[in-house]
């Protein structure tokens, strides 16, 4: 099949359970080769979106095209040059990774021999070689993923969907996983992934779709967010004391814009004239790049990892 430029195209998508739109309208495309996140917090809507992709899942309005396929009536071809990675790995626990990779391999209409030369080379790729004949259950949590990432190029997909690929493994492990989605992507692969964590989107994507409540609220190269939604600085308050009223009234009163996040304040206004603090005692300014924290922050008002 011919590469196209624009591998995934969503128009309009909207998915609802029962009377609640989990999706409510969303819109973006994937391009031949770009890696594209979508990061929102629990809820927002990002396993919905990559279950309807994934063929995995039915929706109630709009336009979902892969690779100029479209999925409302070729699933089935699109199950063939998609490989797609679910939040639970989906493994068989009681045979060999080998055999995992080789039996999806098989049902997916890859040929016997394809099948095995295939799952050296994703072994190998994915650092498993040594433990192709041992069971999946005497894995770690960062070797299944690894697995189930393996298991879906065994197709040798165009486009890979994943689905918050490191939740749950250790920083080694995530770090592990870091490294591979790195690799496929130099190697031409295009990724569509779903994550909640700030650090994966801004290391891996190239544009990342900020998501909250089933909506994109901004799509972008996490550079651009930051500077559109964020600034280059932001302004953080800690207290040494427990006055925190204090420092709430003097904010007020200097018109500042704030949130309180546990323990200090972060101050939303980009240069914000602090001379009414200068007074309070305990307090301490401190100054840091903005991140796509912070962009969540402006365009939702809460946090990113809480509901
Ligand atoms: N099968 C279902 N029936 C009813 N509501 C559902 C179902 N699946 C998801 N939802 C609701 O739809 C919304 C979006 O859920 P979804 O799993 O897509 O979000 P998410 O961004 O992937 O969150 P998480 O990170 O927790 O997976 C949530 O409010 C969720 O409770």
């Amino acid at each position: 099949m011919t590469r196209v430029e624009s591998v995934i195209q969503v128009e309009g998508l909207v998915k609802s359970y029962a009377d609640f739109r989990a999706i409510d309208g969303i819109s973006f495309e994937v391009r031949s080769g770009e890696t594209v996140g979508l990061l929102g917090p629990n809820g927002a809507g990002k396993t919905s979106t990559m279950r309807v992709l994934a063929g995995l899942s039915p929706w109630d309005e709009g336009r979902v095209r892969v690779c100029d396929l479209d999925a409302a009536t070729q699933g089935r071809n699109i199950r063939q040059i998609m490989g797609v990675v679910t939040q639970h790995d989906g493994l068989d626990g009681e045979v060999t990774v080998r055999q995992n990779l080789e039996l999806f391999a098989y049902l997916s209409g890859v040929s016997r021999q394809r099948a095995h030369a295939r799952a050296d080379e994703v072994l190998a790729f994915f650092s498993l070689t040594a433990r192709a004949d041992d069971e999946v259950d005497d894995l770690s949590g960062g070797m299944k993923r690894r697995l189930a990432i393996a298991r879906a190029l065994m197709i040798e997909p165009q486009v890979i969907v994943l689905d918050e690929p490191t939740t749950g493994l250790d920083p080694h492990s995530r770090a592990q996983v870091w490294e591979k989605l790195a690799q496929l992507k130099s190697d031409g692969v295009t990724v569509l992934m779903s994550t909640h964590y700030m650090d994966e989107a801004a290391i891996l994507c190239d544009r990342i779709a900020i998501m909250d409540r089933g909506r994109i609220l901004a799509l972008a190269p996490p550079h651009e967010l930051i500077e559109r939604y964020a600034g280059d600085d932001v302004v953080e308050i800690r207290l040494d004391v427990k006055d925190r009223q204090r420092v709430r009234d003097a904010l007020t009163a200097a018109g500042i814009a704030w949130r309180e996040l546990g323990a200090m304040f972060r101050v939303l206004d980009a240069d914000p004239d602090l001379s009414a603090l200068q007074n309070v005692p305990g307090l301490r300014i401190e100054r840091r790049s903005a991140n796509l924290e912070d962009v969540f922050l402006r365009l939702t008002g809460k946090e990113l990892d809480n509901d």
